[in-house]
């Protein structure tokens, strides 16, 4: 039994030389189109004795270059995919399972509401997973009474519905009470479990129905402020049982509420900043080796988790460098329409898989098994001063004492004091000065890897964890100009994976790496460009690509194609439709002219000092379920966002019809056929904005007004771009 492997990694041979011929054949396609360009930048025409004009040349170069060198980076990281199987059952006995410690984050009660909040939360107690071995952590950025109070009534209820969950384990599939009750057909099981199953249900409901109307009360009642509060810590529910977990005969998972403290004074740090807390409270708590994070939607929808988690965690083979295990996240709000890409299918599909060849897929914010000591160092053995510690790590000797215990062994029990003492300790821990002058927060962990951490992806059947996505344009520009600019900021610091990776990692590892960071930047600079000028191009009757008849026309053409198709067949493969393929397609365009631009303003911004940090929280609800139903986009959302958009969508229109009435008029097919063709594929891809624009009267469209404020600017863009390409 020993000897059986937990895990295995199958490389996919078929999709590794595949990728790497398309890449081969296209690599020799690009050096063709840069010699063509260079060549034509300094030659003058033969025949006709005239040059291009260089800027639109120059600039439609350059943005070609640039594009380039994002794909080719990317493609570079896809050279080895690959997919893992796990084998729980070859786990050993749950006695010698390590302790996992959950950490799940909540912001703001009003919109995030405490029901979900505390579903998720119920379902990580719920997981298969020895209960006195699972410590559960909520932290609460907003500091309000209404979590508290729900998670007081999520243990009475989970009292009951952990013991219900074992007992009918082949039942209960998902252990999400919510999903469990919503997905819940009529049929289902004996008649003894549905007498039970409506006594819990009832249960619920009348859990669910307290925790509203002391919300409703709350909010009219409340004085506490998200951003001025002192720090709170309650360990729930075991305050009658000190010195045991078991509360009525039933094994109760740790249940702990942290807010930690907020000032006004005090620099705002967000979901970083909680997480650190978080690591410090539950230290001195229950310090277990393995920790889960979560948002505060992302409930546990498969309770085997944690288990096939540990699969890569006790394999002796990989464990001893292994930092996390990611698993993907996905959504229960995914409509019959993918308009907003919920499926999130190109990271999860084929990036993550990618990475997990080379050193492991990079930590992404939600739904990962991290080993504490990859973010706190290992200090047990390495004669290191205390001195040093309380340097990096701030005065606590409590939690001093947790770093030099931590023994990755199979801890269960936790801290078991319920005195003061500990509690002054755990609020210490979470106020807004113990990490002054100290190391915390001060390097960056997405570069575990560049440590000689490695990590896996896990990517079962079952979704493992279920969130919800955007379903709006507002949500998904606001989260993407978040993404952009979080990711750029990466780019652009002491840690630029171009500069700080090649002499850590592989160079394949620093092409994931680099493509994760400049991304935003190396696609909205060309998006841009291939927006615009081709087209104001068009209208002029500058030609900028090669006659139709030359043989330098079949590079352009067979890269523009084979972009087109290497994406169609990366979506059919991963298991798209065509309509995925428009929808994605579309969706690149519309995020690199808006979010990924702003969210890469906003990080040069921040760089030079014009801006400061913040996050806008994700909806977590419909706004309008019913477009999304409908397959229409909800175009609901800032001028700031859709005006770039709109205008550049009049602008394409403009110049396609104008620019072909000059073609028509002159004749020059020839010259023209491939900006024709260049204006024709983005006119198609946007119909959906000239359609919000023109077509549609719902409260979802285009309002009048700012398409008529994106008229202008197109018209000003026409006349500054027409002055520009005179020279
Ligand atoms: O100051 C803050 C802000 C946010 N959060 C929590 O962070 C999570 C993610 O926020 P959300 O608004 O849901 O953002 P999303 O865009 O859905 O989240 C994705 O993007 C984030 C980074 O931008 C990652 O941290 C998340 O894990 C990832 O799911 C939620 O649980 C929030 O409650 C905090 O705890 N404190
Ligand atoms: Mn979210």
């Amino acid at each position: 039994m020993d000897s059986l492997p937990l895990q295995r990694f199958h490389v996919h041979k078929s999709a590794a030389m595949v990728n790497i011929l398309y890449s081969l054949a296209r690599s020799i396609a690009i050096a063709s189109l840069i010699y063509y360009r260079v060549s034509s930048l300094f030659m003058t025409d033969q025949l006709t004795n005239d040059k291009p004009p260089l800027i639109p040349s120059l600039l439609i170069f350059a943005a070609e270059l640039v594009f380039f060198f994002i794909w080719h980076v990317k493609m570079l990281s896809w050279c080895r995919p690959g997919y893992r199987t796990v084998f729980p059952e070859r786990l050993p006995n749950d006695e010698k399972l390590p302790g996992i410690d959950v950490f799940i984050f909540t912001a703001d009660p009003n919109r995030e509401p405490t029901v979900d909040v505390m579903n998720t939360v119920i379902s990580a107690m719920a997981m298969d997973y020895p209960p006195e071995k699972l410590h559960v952590y909520l932290s609460d950025d907003a500091g309000s009474n209404i979590t508290p109070y729900g998670m007081r009534e999520a243990w009475l209820f989970a009292r009951s519905w952990l013991p219900f969950c074992k007992k009918y384990g082949n039942i209960v599939k998902t252990r999400c009470p919510k999903a469990f009750f919503s997905s819940l057909e009529s049929g289902y099981g004996d008649d003894e479990f549905i007498q039970e199953m409506k006594k819990i249900k009832a249960k619920y409901e009348e859990f669910k129905e307290r925790v509203n109307e002391y919300y409703a009360k709350e909010k009219s009642t409340s004085t506490r402020t998200a951003k001025d509060h002192p720090a709170t810590i309650e360990v729930i529910g075991d305050k009658s049982a000190t010195n045991s977990a078991v509360v009525n005969q039933v094994k109760m998972p740790l249940l702990v509420y942290v807010a930690r403290e907020k000032r006004p004074a005090h620099p705002q740090t967000f979901k970083a900043g909680a997480t650190n807390v978080l690591l410090r409270v539950s230290a001195v708590k229950s310090n277990s080796p393995y920790i889960l994070m979560l948002d505060c939607d992302m409930y546990c929808n498969d309770p085997a988790s944690a288990r096939r988690a540990m699969c890569f965690h006790l394999d002796p083979k990989i464990s001893p460098n292994l930092a996390f295990v990611q698993f993907p996240q996905r959504f229960h709000t995914i409509g019959k329409y993918d308009l907003y890409d919920g499926h999130m299918r190109n990271p999860h599909k084929v990036n993550y898989p990618s990475w997990d060849g080379l050193r492991g897929p990079l930590l992404s914010g939600t739904g990962f098994y991290i080993k504490r000591k990859a973010l706190m160092g290992n200090f047990k053995d390495q004669g290191i001063h205390l001195s040093e510690l309380k340097r990096d790590f701030g005065a606590s000797n409590e939690f001093i004492k947790s770093l030099l215990d931590h023994d990755n062994g199979h801890g269960s029990s936790y801290n078991e004091d319920s005195s003061d003492a500990l509690q002054q300790e755990m609020q210490l821990l979470a106020s807004t000065t113990y990490e002054k002058n100290t190391k915390w927060g001060g390097e960056a962990r997405f570069m575990l890897h560049c440590k000689g951490w490695v990590s896996v992806y896990c990517n079962p059947q079952t979704a493992q964890f279920l969130g919800s996505s955007p379903t709006n344009l507002n949500s998904l520009m606001i989260q993407w100009t978040r993404w952009s600019c979080g990711m750029l900021d990466f780019g652009l610091s002491r840690f630029s994976p171009l500069v700080y990776g090649p002499r850590r990692i592989s160079i394949l590892m620093t092409c994931a790496y680099t493509y994760v960071s400049l991304f935003p930047i190396c696609f909205c600079v060309p998006y841009w460009c291939f927006a615009t000028i081709p087209q104001l191009s068009f209208l002029s009757g500058i030609s900028l690509f090669p006659k139709v008849s030359s043989y330098a026309f079949i590079i352009f053409a067979f890269l523009f194609l084979s972009h087109l198709f290497g994406h169609l067949t990366e979506v059919l493969v991963t298991g798209g439709s065509i309509q995925t393929w428009i929808y994605e397609q579309r969706l690149t365009m519309i995020k690199s002219i808006t979010s990924l631009f702003y969210g890469s303003l906003e990080a040069i911004m921040k760089k030079i000092g014009l801006r400061e940090a913040n996050f806008a929280l994700t909806n977590k609800g419909f706004d309008s379920e019913q477009l999304y139903q409908m397959g229409l986009y909800d175009f609901r959302t800032s001028n700031m966002l859709l005006v770039p958009l709109v205008s550049l969508t009049i602008l394409n229109v403009i110049c396609f019809l104008g620019g072909l009435a000059r073609v028509i008029v002159a004749g020059n097919w020839e010259d023209m056929f491939g900006q024709l063709c260049l204006s024709f594929y983005i006119l198609v891809t946007s119909y959906p904005i000239i359609e919000g624009m023109l077509v549609r009267k719902d409260e979802g469209r285009i309002p009048p007004s700012v398409a008529l404020v994106s008229t202008w600017y197109a018209l000003i863009f026409l006349v500054i771009g027409q002055v520009i390409l005179m020279y």
